[in-house]
């Protein structure tokens, strides 16, 4: 069977601290990108380097990934899966736990198969943020969420950049609620990248992340 090139040509940096966003139409390689950064599919040629090591198992503890099409086991609570969580990363701060389930929302008697889709999906990035992995990769956070939830992980997302330790790769079609929140863009079509910005210099020349975005596109 003939194989197709889903990526060609890809090379970008993130700076430490950054918030970056990866943006792109659909199909342009954006989860493709992130599994190879998160270790889960491998290239068949280039490096992915994570913290200047070869993305891969050995990586898996130092970043935290919000998968799209992800989904959390249906027939436990949001405690309870909460609790296996804990067990299963060995850098899951319980602290920051408790602080989410208040900021996010959770109702922990719930069962994962009565979640909303956008219940799921604050549940998705509780589970997430709380580890203290210094890499977060959250593939579309935002889908099937409602306004006032989008809002409330894209503040969720601020605070936790408080301490500039954290650094977030966030692939979403959700610009204009992230339009303040990235400091770097990554732009991504058919298998390339089209362009990397940096936000302020794009504000100082008049530019939106959204203007920026239908430049590269329309
Ligand atoms: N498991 C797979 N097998 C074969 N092709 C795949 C697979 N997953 C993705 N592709 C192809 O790779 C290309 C990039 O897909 P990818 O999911 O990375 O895009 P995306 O930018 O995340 O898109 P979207 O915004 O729609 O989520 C698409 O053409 C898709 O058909």
């Amino acid at each position: 069977m003939k194989k197709k090139m889903i990526l060609d040509q890809v090379s970008f940096e993130i700076p430490k601290g950054s918030i970056t966003g990866l943006l792109g139409p659909n199909g342009a390689g954006k989860s493709s990108l992130l599994r190879m950064i998160a270790g889960l599919s491998s290239q068949d040629s280039g490096t992915v380097q994570v913290f200047g090591q070869p993305a891969g198992e050995k990586m898996l503890g130092k970043l935290s990934l919000l998968p799209d099409r992800g989904s959390l086991p249906g027939w436990l609570t949001a405690e309870q899966w909460l609790s296996f969580a804990a067990g299963i990363y060995p850098d899951w701060n319980e602290q920051s736990a408790k602080q989410l389930i208040e900021r996010l929302k959770i109702n922990l008697d719930t069962s994962i198969s009565a979640m909303s889709r956008g219940e799921e999906a604050r549940l998705q990035l509780l589970t997430c943020l709380s580890r203290t992995a210094p890499l977060i990769i959250l593939d579309e956070p935002f889908t099937g969420v409602d306004l006032i939830s989008r809002e409330q992980i894209a503040s969720t997302v601020v605070a936790e950049m408080g301490d500039g330790e954290r650094t977030f790769l966030i692939a979403t079609h959700d610009i204009r609620e992230m339009e303040m929140l990235f400091d770097r863009l990554v732009l991504i079509g058919d298998g390339q990248i089209k362009s990397v910005e940096d936000v302020e210099q794009l504000r100082q020349h008049g530019k939106s992340v959204e203007s920026c975005y239908r430049e590269v596109f329309a």
